[in-house]
């Protein structure tokens, strides 16, 4: 039984990591909230599929698109029409007209889409969190909506704190769990041990220093 107050309560929200590449996004609302939006999705998931459709456009949606090396977003400038959610599978609602917002919401919710309506946490079926990237690895952060401004300051102490070795770390360790031979249980085992002490900096050497290329000296190795 939870016997937090209210405001206190665990996040319970699902974290996914989804390919922005393979499914249509849509973004009604192309303004100050809007230009934000597609800015953090296009940092992380420069390949997204993206649709917007609005009256106005930013400007710095344009100089965003221009300084992109390539970028699959399509711009609409024109009023929002339900028929504009066809073919799409992620909604976000930015309009300036909270009455729009939830009009783009409960027609997105008839046709089965997954909504966020920005800033308006009550509306959202998913929230956008803040996101830290090093090569293959990404964090994502919430604060179940109670503080994006904290997601954005831990962000930038993650930045800050991770080391950029973490970039070639990962595909060695693909590249030794692709060689370590044996049955499944066996190799779960060895990836347990080689990286048990991989982030204290307490290096161990699985092979008792005689490494062949499945133990943590060979991770070191340039
Ligand atoms: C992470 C990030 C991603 C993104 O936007 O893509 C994000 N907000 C960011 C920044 C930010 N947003 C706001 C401020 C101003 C200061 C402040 O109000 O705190 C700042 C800080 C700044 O800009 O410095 C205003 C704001 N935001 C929401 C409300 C409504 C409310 O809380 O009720 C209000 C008040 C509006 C008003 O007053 O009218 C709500 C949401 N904002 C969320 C995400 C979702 C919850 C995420 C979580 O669980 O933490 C959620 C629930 C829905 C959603 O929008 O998805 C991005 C940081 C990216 C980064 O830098 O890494
Ligand atoms: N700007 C902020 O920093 C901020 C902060 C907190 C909350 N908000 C909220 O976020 C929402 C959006 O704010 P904003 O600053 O991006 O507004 P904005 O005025 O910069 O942009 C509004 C966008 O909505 C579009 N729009 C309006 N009517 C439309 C229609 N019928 N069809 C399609 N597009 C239409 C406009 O063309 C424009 O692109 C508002 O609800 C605002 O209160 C904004």
């Amino acid at each position: 039984m939870n016997t937090l107050p209210s405001n206190m309560e665990r996040n319970e929200l699902y974290p996914v990591f989804l390919k922005l590449h393979t499914l249509q996004t849509l973004i009604v609302g192309a303004g100050e909230v809007g230009f934000e939006k597609l800015s953090f999705i296009l940092k992380s998931s420069p390949k997204a599929r993206v649709t917007m459709v609005a009256t106005w456009i930013n400007p710095e949606i344009e100089t965003l698109l221009n300084s992109a090396h390539e970028h699959f977003v399509q711009i609409h400038q024109r009023a929002f029409h339900p028929d504009d959610l066809q073919g799409h599978d992620l909604v976000i609602a930015a309009t300036n007209i909270p009455e729009l917002n939830r009009e783009v919401q409960q027609a997105a919710k008839q046709l089965g889409k997954l909504i966020n309506v920005a800033d308006t946490p009550d509306l959202c079926d998913f929230y956008l969190g803040s996101i830290v990237t090093r090569g293959p690895l990404k964090i994502g952060i919430s604060t179940n909506g109670q503080s994006p401004t904290f997601a954005k300051r831990f962000r930038q102490v993650l930045e800050a704190a991770l080391p950029e070795e973490v970039e070639d770390l990962l595909p060695k360790l693909n590249e030794i769990r692709d060689r370590l031979g044996g049955d499944f249980a066996h190799k779960v085992r060895m990836l347990n041990q080689i990286t048990s002490t991989l982030l204290t900096g307490m290096a161990s050497c699985a092979c008792g220093g005689n490494c062949t290329g499945d133990c943590i000296e060979f991770l070191k190795k340039p």
